[in-house]
């Protein structure tokens, strides 16, 4: 299998080293429906639609491109507004109480954890993480460990959620009444019918984990995600539905984004997680009235202070942050402050940075197609950073040489523009320096003793809270930065970064009330139930009836 792998990609001009490694001749497990292997123009594999528990087809199909060469690999549903209504009806019949809550359905608490367990154990065999890896790496080109990343961080949260942690979710809180008979206790109850939309950019990890974490906390929930990858989650639903989760528990369509908003208007989603763009949040909360939980744009900042430390590590944090995945992750470092003292000589933070950068290869995949901004808009944008006053080209700044990726999608060098602090008091200037480039670029923004004011005021005045990094080591610098601003992911030290959290970490946006989250206990009862406080009140009652009042 290696071999006949190998050649297979080689024929078709692939990039080879990072796919090879993953080629360890291991089979695909016997509840996929592809292998990742294979996956060709000569021979494209097909995704399906679930709905109420049956997998099916749609009229029409959609191509999905290799990112890589542009060959069609992947034909996908390409669900049209008239075939939804079976979606819209399951949506719609969800009971409000759910299919499960602490008074109905317990069983389901435990047999979720079983399926956490059953699946974790699942993913720990290893042609099953091969799997996902390659898979991802197909319809997502990333590296290897970034790829293997995800795999990690699902594993260990299906891990956590084994056994009974799936029932703690719905603990309950309770407090003594005011006589004998009375108690209050306050419960977490479900929505009803619910969905997920998430980007190419994690095909496994945001969608499985917030579907499974809608269907925890007792909803039934339908899933979309973006059609260049969803083919892995498809894969994982297969995988879950093998150790035990009921095949109706979640639908799972491959449409355009107009086609799912249909569905979620018509079907009465009691609440949508959506992760994506700004744009797509801004409309969902207007058309779903407010029944959102955002994980939007994600502008991400770090700030070097003062005190230099650890420079090879800190520069080493800094690439993995702006250019892992090229760029394409929301927890992306868009802007790095850097305080005069990084930027002497001896320290020379920049030069640092652009030898990292420039170790970077699509060969590796440790640069890598960018699937939403290709290359000529890459470079406008970037041309319009340049234009800023003060700004130059730090490094990189141009299109890779030799390279077969589509002209859909941009094929570029990790790119940083560098601009005084000064620029930012202008609001046009401003305006460009941060909007969110979902690729490999960042700006970086000299400032000097006695301007931390500025950069504060700079924090705060971009629109997205997501992740931060305040890299220093003196608390009170730490606080001064902590105490005013808001993100909602905050890494504060000398390994302060801005990517990566693992899944025992808070990950989402902050200073918004539409704000979702992702992984944790507390990001799952927030997002996926509602709190419900039952007063019981079985007496007995007093001998004298108490006097009207
Ligand atoms: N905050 C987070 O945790 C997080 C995580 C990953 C990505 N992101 C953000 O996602 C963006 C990158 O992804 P993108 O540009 O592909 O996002 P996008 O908003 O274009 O697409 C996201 C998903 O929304 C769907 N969609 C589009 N229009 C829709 C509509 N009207 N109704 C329902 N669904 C619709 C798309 O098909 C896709 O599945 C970046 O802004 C990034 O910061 C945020």
């Amino acid at each position: 299998m290696q071999s006949h792998c190998v050649a297979m990609l080689a024929s078709r001009g692939h990039v080879l080293r990072p796919l090879r490694r993953a080629c360890h001749g291991l089979a695909a497990p016997a509840w996929a429906t592809v292998d990742p292997a294979t996956l060709s123009a000569a021979a494209p594999a097909e995704g399906m639609n679930l709905c109420g528990g049956s997998w099916a087809k749609a009229k029409r199909t959609q191509d999905i491109v290799d990112p890589l060469n542009g060959e069609v690999f992947l034909k996908v549903p390409n669900t049209a507004m008239d075939e939804i209504e079976p979606y819209i009806q399951r949506m719609a019949a969800v009971p409000r109480s759910g299919l499960h809550n602490p008074f109905k359905n317990p069983e389901r608490y435990v047999m979720l954890g079983e399926v956490c367990g059953a699946a974790a154990r699942e993913m720990f065999k290893p042609e099953v993480t091969d799997f996902f890896i390659r898979l991802i790496q197909r319809v997502a080109p990333k590296s290897y460990a970034q790829a293997g990343g995800e795999i990690k961080a699902v594993r260990t949260w299906l891990q956590d959620f084994s056994g009974n942690n799936v029932r703690m979710l719905a603990e309950s809180q309770g407090l003594p009444g005011d006589h004998v008979g009375q108690s209050t206790v306050g419960y977490r109850m479900p929505f009803g019918g619910v969905s997920v939309i998430t980007p190419f950019n994690f095909p496994l990890e945001i969608c499985g984990i917030q579907s499974l974490s809608a269907v925890f906390m007792g909803n039934q929930c339908t899933t979309k995600v973006d059609w260049k990858v969803a083919i892995v989650m498809e894969q994982f639903l297969r995988m879950l539905h093998s150790v035990g989760l009921p095949k109706s528990d979640i639908d799972f369509i491959y449409c355009d984004g107009p086609v799912f908003n249909e569905v979620l208007l018509r079907g009465d989603a009691k609440m949508t997680l959506f992760t994506g763009s700004q744009r797509v949040a801004d409309k969902l909360a207007v058309d779903l009235k407010g029944k959102v939980k955002l994980e939007d744009a994600g502008f991400d900042w770090k700030i070097l202070g003062p005190d230099v430390m650890d420079v090879d590590y800190v520069a080493w944090q800094a690439d993995h942050d702006a250019y892992g995945f090229a760029g394409q992750k929301c927890s992306a470092q868009s802007m790095l402050f850097m305080h005069e003292n990084w930027t002497k000589p001896d320290v020379d933070i920049v030069g640092r940075l652009a030898r990292l950068a420039g170790q970077r290869s699509l060969k590796e995949l440790t640069n890598c197609p960018v699937l939403t901004w290709p290359t000529e808009k890459f470079l406008a944008h970037m041309d319009r950073v340049l234009a800023i006053p003060g700004a130059s080209l730090a490094f990189g700044g141009k299109e890779l040489a030799d390279h077969t990726v589509p002209p859909q999608y941009g094929a570029v060098e990790p790119t940083a523009v560098r601009i005084p602090i000064e620029a930012l008091e202008d609001p046009p200037s401003f305006e460009v320096a941060t909007v969110e480039l979902f690729g490999p670029f960042q700006v970086l923004v000299d400032y000097k003793e006695g301007q931390q004011s500025k950069v504060i005021e700079a924090i705060n005045r971009m629109p997205n809270h997501l992740t931060a990094g305040i890299v220093s080591n003196n608390p009170r610098f730490i606080n001064e930065v902590l105490a005013n601003s808001i993100t909602g992911t905050t890494y504060a030290g000398a390994r302060a970064r801005t990517t990566g959290a693992p899944v025992q970490h808070w990950f989402g946006p902050s200073g918004d009330v539409r704000a979702g989250g992702i992984h944790t206990k507390h990001a799952i009862q927030l997002c996926w139930s509602s709190h419900r406080e039952v007063i019981y009140d079985v007496g007995p009652v007093p001998a004298e009836i108490p006097a009207q009042s």
